[in-house]
């Protein structure tokens, strides 16, 4: 059996990208910012060359001194060049850190927008806490190497050259026994250097496991509390936490050896001249100047030679964070038109982007079927055809040929042992899943053939564990609908049996209900989500039935409310209590991912064992 520790560490596998795809993925997030990252740049080498002219400056300022001159001319341009230089380079240095957090603003701005727009199944592949520290920790990980390492490699590069060509000038000699001491030192940085990398990636994936327990431990903290488990989840998140520790104090320990390199190769490099020059100058090859003058140019190589070791160790943390970045932006996301998997994401979470997606405001895209008698809209029809399903490859089919009719209005409820494949009819009628064989029709069109935004638009679904969100109450009402008046939201309250609640709270709908409507209770929680699905006005309202919670009082008002809804509405219920399946129109008896039978309560209690079990033992509430 594998323990939670395991199962994590294989949810979040360590990923490897080769280095032509860090370079592209690298370069996507940096080509926006390019010219401000140059305009950066170039401010920062304006305010080096200012403050370079700063000693001459000075020195005519001692000589004019010295001449008896009056000095008011150069002071007054000294003083304008140093505060001309230092504004110049903290222009330059803002202009750099502003484009940096530019990057890391795309970033999760593209992460966060593909993300919420998972596939159900891809989704229920990861670990929410994982996904979410892949937009808030790795994202940041982007900021250096996409800005200040391009700058430093660039310029590190040009003053590496440079001092080369200095030093060829002077003897090729000793430029060779430089370069030799230099490539082999580097080459031997260059080995390090992944470990960098490496370490950065697994101290990544600590900081998600972190996240990925904590949102486990704070998303059921009633349980964790009730079953004692503090210690024992303390124990697990702070084992990431070290983890994190010790691969931070890897890559700064490689990070260490890195840099001393540098140190090292100019120093082994200066010795290395030193012997074979002094040999040179010996045997007349060279005079001393010219070995005076390449030991002193030796030293300028410090500073380029830095910068790209600098760079190189941004780059290999850059890398291990573009890996999980990359990983997440290739799960499948899917077209809110199509439904098809989607190549990308609207607006990138703009504001507002997909705001006119769900929504009360679902006309356009909702067909409208009249029933021809009083002009009101009536339900949508429901049609499974042979539907064969299974949630992944490698996991056994859930549903074998399920064909069902429903017309478009009136209730029909779903019964059958638990696990028969109740609730995945309402995750494939949503078009969470796709089927493998078969076909779903509503109002007699594929789900296929619908924009999924104009499919979930005409649909109101309550799910049996009613989820309501960190929030107001308001905020959870309008979830669905977002353009729903104060009068709609009055009237489904009333409808829901809400008002009286709403009426108790003290800040009535703007009261805070929770994280996860932890204050509410169990019925009330119900009954929000019930609201929530009305107020979409869907034509079509799934219900997955709560197996507790609602009291026989709001049970039965609700009873009505569901009774009324389906005069114009489909209702589909998977029903638990015997009160919604005798009042239901039609009843679908599912068994072991297969449809055995159809019909009223009376027909089946006759004609249908297992129906006539389940009605006598497993429904709830007796009544109707
Ligand atoms: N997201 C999922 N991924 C993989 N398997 C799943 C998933 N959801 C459900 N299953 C499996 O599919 C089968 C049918 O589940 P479903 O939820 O449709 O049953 P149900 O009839 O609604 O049961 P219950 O009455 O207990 O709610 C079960 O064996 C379940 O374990």
């Amino acid at each position: 059996m594998s323990t939670p520790e395991t199962t994590a560490a294989k949810d979040t596998p360590a990923v490897r990208l080769p280095a032509g795809e860090t370079w592209r993925a690298l370069y996507t997030h940096f080509r926006p910012h390019r010219g401000r990252v140059a305009l950066g740049a170039f401010f920062a080498l304006v305010g080096t060359v200012t403050a370079l002219l700063q000693p001459l400056a000075a020195k005519r300022l001692v000589e004019q001194l010295g001449e008896d001159e009056s000095i008011t001319g150069v002071l007054i341009g000294l003083t304008a060049l140093v505060v001309l230089g230092t504004a110049i380079e903290a222009l330059g240095g803002y202009i750099m850190a502003r484009s940096a957090e530019s990057v890391v603003l795309a970033a999760r701005r593209s992460l966060i927008g593909r993300l919420l727009r998972l596939r159900l199944p891809a989704m229920e592949r990861t670990q929410p806490g994982d996904l979410m520290s892949r937009i808030t920790s790795d994202t940041t990980l982007l900021r250096a190497v996409t800005t200040q390492a391009i700058v430093s490699a660039a310029t590190g590069l040009v003053g590496l050259v440079a001092t080369l060509v200095m030093l060829a000038l002077m003897d090729l000699t000793l430029l060779g026994v430089t370069l030799g001491v230099l490539v082999t030192i580097g080459g031997a940085v260059a080995v390090i250097m992944p470990q960098i990398s490496r370490a950065t990636q697994r101290s990544q994936e600590a900081v998600a496991q972190i996240s990925t327990r904590l949102e486990r431990a704070f998303g059921a903290f009633r349980t964790l509390k009730a079953s004692g488990a503090e210690e024992r989840e303390t124990k697990i998140i702070a084992a990431a936490a070290e983890e994190a520790w010790r691969q931070g104090v890897h890559a700064a320990k490689w990070e260490s050896v890195a840099w001393s390199s540098v140190g090292l190769a100019v120093q082994v490099s200066f010795l290395a001249v030193l012997g074979i020059g002094g040999a040179r100058v010996a045997s007349g090859a060279i005079d001393v100047a010219t070995l005076i003058a390449f030991l002193l140019f030796l030293f300028y190589l410090f500073e380029p030679v830095n910068k790209l070791v600098e760079a190189a160790t941004q780059y290999q943390e850059g890398s291990a964070a573009i890996a999980r970045i990359v990983e997440a932006e290739r799960l499948e996301t899917e077209d809110l038109e199509t439904g098809e998997p989607g190549a990308g994401e609207p607006g990138a979470g703009e504001p507002g982007a997909g705001a006119d997606v769900p929504g009360a405001a679902a006309g356009p895209v909702v067909p409208a079927v009249r029933d021809g008698r009083d002009g009101a809209e009536r339900g949508a029809s429901v049609t499974f055809e042979n539907v064969g399903f299974r949630y992944r490859e490698d996991l056994p089919p859930v549903h074998h040929g399920v064909s069902f009719e429903v017309p478009g209005a009136g209730m029909t409820a779903f019964v059958g042992p638990s696990g028969a494949g109740k609730t995945t009819v309402f995750g494939l009628i949503e078009r969470f899943y796709e089927v493998t064989s078969g076909r779903i029709l509503v109002d007699g069109r594929d789900v296929r053939d619908w924009p999924v935004n104009g499919l979930r638009a005409a649909i109101g679904y309550v799910e049996q564990d009613s989820p309501v969100l960190a929030g107001t109450l308001r905020e959870n009402l309008v979830f669905a609908a977002p353009g729903a008046t104060d009068e709609e939201i009055a009237a489904v309250l009333v409808r829901a049996r809400l008002d009286t609640l709403v009426e108790r709270l003290p800040e009535g709908l703007d009261t805070v209900v929770g994280h996860r409507g932890s204050q509410l209770s169990g019925g009330e929680r119900q009954r929000v989500a019930i609201a929530r699905a009305l107020l979409r006005k869907p034509r079509l309202l799934l219900m997955d039935e709560a197996t507790s919670q609602l009291d026989a009082v709001n049970e039965l008002a609700l009873r009505d409310v569901v009774a009324e809804i389906a005069r114009e509405v489909t209702v589909l219920v998977v029903a638990h209590r015997l009160s919604t399946v005798t009042l239901a129109d039609r009843i679908v008896v599912m068994d072991a991912g297969r449809v055995r039978a159809v019909g009223t309560h009376a027909e089946l209690v006759a004609a249908d064992p297992l129906y006539g079990e389940l009605a006598a033992t497993q429904f709830l509430a007796a009544g109707g």
